[in-house]
């Protein structure tokens, strides 16, 4: 996941082979509270591992159910079943809607004392018609802030009050279908005696999602009766029973984000989706219509879905997009590729989601030169057809994970502009790893992945520097040094004296390098060489075989291979001059022989390496000098280098230029 505080995505252009999506959130939250109100353990198979899991988990674990992991996309859930829960409870459920709705119904109908709350937006998230409709019951339920939304305090540690059933509960649809939600997945509890009944009041929207939970309650044991959408009845006698073992179905909205990308820019056999089907029982697997619509080739089967282009432009659209709330923002991105203006309709309920979608939308659409009518319930978007048309934006988030991912499909702009995505760790929310998916089947415009060079001597920081300015963009870091280091000490393993003689069995060595980087560690095959590398007796030997020109040529594709979606930082001696040589930024970062010789001093002693200054010095001038005076490749600036003396700089203040002039290079206007 990225971590970083904006990602800049290089412009994208094609778009081919398979992606395996993480299980779907709606569906993910429903089966954890039903295995939770079951008697006996259920293992869940392909959990979503995200955000809004993760306080659900927590939240059932604090009111005392047992909650195991098994690995990585399969927890084991040991339910109440009659047992009360754990009380008094704090529950923070974030910005989960998934969880604070039905678990503030089910707790309201069950003994003990109750505190929900979540981050500042889910207390600005109406929840009164759900409170309305459980007070109706009577149940003891509160607000601890402003009426109508979280926090909220139940308080039936005495007792829960004798609830009345007579009568149908009634509650509004036409706001969120979550609250219907909550209500049927809680009310089996009080239908231990009678039928309960509950009343839609209003147009019940999204109803998708509410068949997801009739189809997740009927796997639990528990029948409801609809009678059109506005009654349902839960019989008599209603219990949750485990169905041992369940699997969740990746997330149909998350589909959207590769649909599209399959529409805008499959190629060859297209882009194929893993993990959920044209019989999926979401809702949202109906945006595969309205992607079709708009000219998308999909085929699809029990469990995957196969999207390449097909009209281009794509067809506008205009759609009631009540039935795929959460897709429908990817449309109105995809719309800035169209024919002509689209229109969705019917998406009033955006306005209460993880931020007001419609007016966010609205907003990021115009940074990318769009022209957008944002109406009470539609928003209007005119297409980009020309490349002039479209900008180079920073698109704000919000803390909404569909803002960050719909707006990543803009890099397929024919201006060929990178799209800046701020803050985009709000993926987390569901789908943590969505822009690693996004890169391994996305290409970018040829030469457009970005790629900062940064050349110097020995010790003067730069893979240090390299390093760190690559964490804070994302991207992917090469040490070459490590490259040529590594190949020393294979070959001096293989009994090889670094010298002329030897280059042809050296560059076999190179060539077949069986070098991999794990983070901070390295390893030549199985065996941690971390340490090994960094002695400065395999710097002196990197630096004599650095000197053979078959050598050098051996790791030509090993180092390109580095240059991947989003970007690359690479430090060594010809990054700029040799290996990417049209790289958009190179420093030449250097630092007085005293001051280098004093650092790498520091740093073995720090290791527990004794080591006496004057030596090292005279040792890294004799490396300078040999990798400066080499027939190939010789340690120089390139002619567009920018020269950084960092020798009265801190590592920060390095790094910080070094982001500085990069910034200087990106398209994006000014901040403010
Ligand atoms: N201003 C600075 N910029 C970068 N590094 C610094 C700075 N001040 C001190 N250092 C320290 O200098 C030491 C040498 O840095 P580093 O190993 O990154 O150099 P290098 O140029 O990559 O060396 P080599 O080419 O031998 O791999 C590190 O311990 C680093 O923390
Ligand atoms: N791009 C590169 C990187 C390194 N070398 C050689 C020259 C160095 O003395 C030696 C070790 O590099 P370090 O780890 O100290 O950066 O490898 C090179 O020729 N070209």
């Amino acid at each position: 996941m990225y971590t970083t505080d904006f990602l800049d995505l290089p412009a994208l252009r094609l778009a081919g082979g398979s992606v395996r999506l993480p299980g779907s959130k709606s569906i993910s939250n429903r089966v954890l509270l039903l295995a939770a109100l079951s008697e006996g353990t259920t293992e869940v198979h392909d959990l979503l591992a995200s955000d809004d899991t993760a306080v659900m988990l927590d939240a059932l674990a604090a009111i005392g159910c047992t909650v195991e992991h098994v690995d990585a996309r399969t927890v084991r859930i040991t339910g109440l079943g009659a047992r009360a829960p754990r009380s008094p409870a704090k529950l923070f459920l974030g910005n989960a809607g998934t969880a604070m709705r039905p678990l503030t119904a089910a707790l309201a109908l069950m003994l003990g004392d109750f505190t929900l709350s979540g981050v500042p937006r889910m207390h600005e998230r109406p929840i009164g018609d759900l409170v309305d409709a459980l007070r109706q019951l009577g149940c003891a339920i509160d607000y601890l802030g402003q009426p109508g939304y979280p926090p909220l305090s139940i308080a039936q540690g005495g007792g829960v009050p004798p609830l009345q059933l007579a009568a149908p509960i009634q509650v509004r649809g036409d706001v969120s279908s979550q609250f219907l939600t909550a209500l049927l997945m809680a009310l089996p509890l009080a239908a231990r005696e009678q039928d309960v009944v509950i009343e839609v009041v209003g147009e019940l929207i999204s109803k998708p999602y509410i068949e997801i939970t009739l189809a997740l309650l009927a796997r639990f044991g528990i029948a409801v009766q609809r009678q059109g959408w506005q009654r349902f009845t839960i019989a008599a006698g209603s219990r949750y029973r485990s169905p041992g073992s369940i699997h969740v179905e990746a997330d149909a909205s998350s589909a959207s984000y590769f649909i599209a990308l399959g529409a805008l820019a499959g190629s060859g056999d297209g882009v194929r989706i893993e993990g959920v089907g044209l019989d999926s029982i979401q809702g949202d697997i109906r945006f595969v219509d309205a992607a079709r619509a708009m000219g998308a080739q999909v085929d699809g089967g029990d469990n995957w879905l196969q999207v390449r282009r097909g009209s281009w432009p794509l067809k506008a659209i205009a759609l009631d997009c009540n039935h795929i709330p959460d897709a429908a923002m990817t449309l109105a991105v995809m719309a800035l590729y169209a024919d002509g203006p689209s229109l969705l309709t019917n998406i009033a309920s955006w306005r209460v989601k993880e931020t007001d979608r419609l007016a966010a939308m609205a907003c990021e659409l115009r940074k990318l030169g769009a022209t957008v009518e944002e109406g009470a319930d539609f928003l209007r978007v005119d297409p980009l057809p020309a490349a002039a048309d479209w900008r180079a934006a920073r698109i704000h988030t919000y803390d909404d994970h569909r803002i960050a991912m719909c707006f990543s499909l803009a890099a397929f702009n024919p201006a060929r502009l990178p799209v800046r995505i701020e803050d985009p760790r709000c993926v987390a929310k569901t789908f943590p790893d969505y822009f690693e998916a996004l890169f391994s089947v996305a290409q970018a415009q040829s030469g457009a992945v970005p790629v900062i060079c940064i050349d110097g001597p020995t010790a003067s920081g730069k893979g240090t520097v390299a390093s760190l300015v690559a964490q804070r963009l994302g991207y992917a870091f090469l040490d070459s040094g490590a490259l040529y280091r590594a190949t020393a000490l294979a070959a001096a393993r293989a009994g090889l004296v670094m010298e002329p003689g030897n280059e042809a069995a050296i560059a076999v060595i190179a060539r077949q390098l069986p070098i991999r980087f794990d983070g901070e560690r390295i390893w030549l095959a199985d065996e941690d060489v971390s340490e090994a590398l960094r002695l400065e007796a395999t710097g002196a030997d990197a630096s004599r075989i650095s000197a053979m020109a078959t050598v050098r040529t051996a790791l030509l594709d090993l180092q390109h291979g580095f240059a991947r979606l989003p970007g690359l930082v690479a430090d060594g001696r010809d990054m700029g001059t040799v290996i990417f040589p049209t790289a958009p930024l190179k420093v030449f970062m250097t630092a007085s022989a005293a001051c280098r010789a004093e650092r790498r001093h520091k740093q073995l002693i720090s290791k527990g390496i004794d080591a006496k200054i004057d030596s090292l010095r005279a040792d890294l001038e004799a490396r300078d000098a040999r990798d400066q005076s080499r027939a190939v490749a010789p340690l120089k600036p390139a002619q567009d280098a920018l020269l950084l003396d960092n020798s009265t700089l801190t590592i920060e203040e390095t790094v910080a230029q070094v982001l500085a002039w990069w910034q200087e290079r990106q398209p994006f206007a000014p901040v403010g």
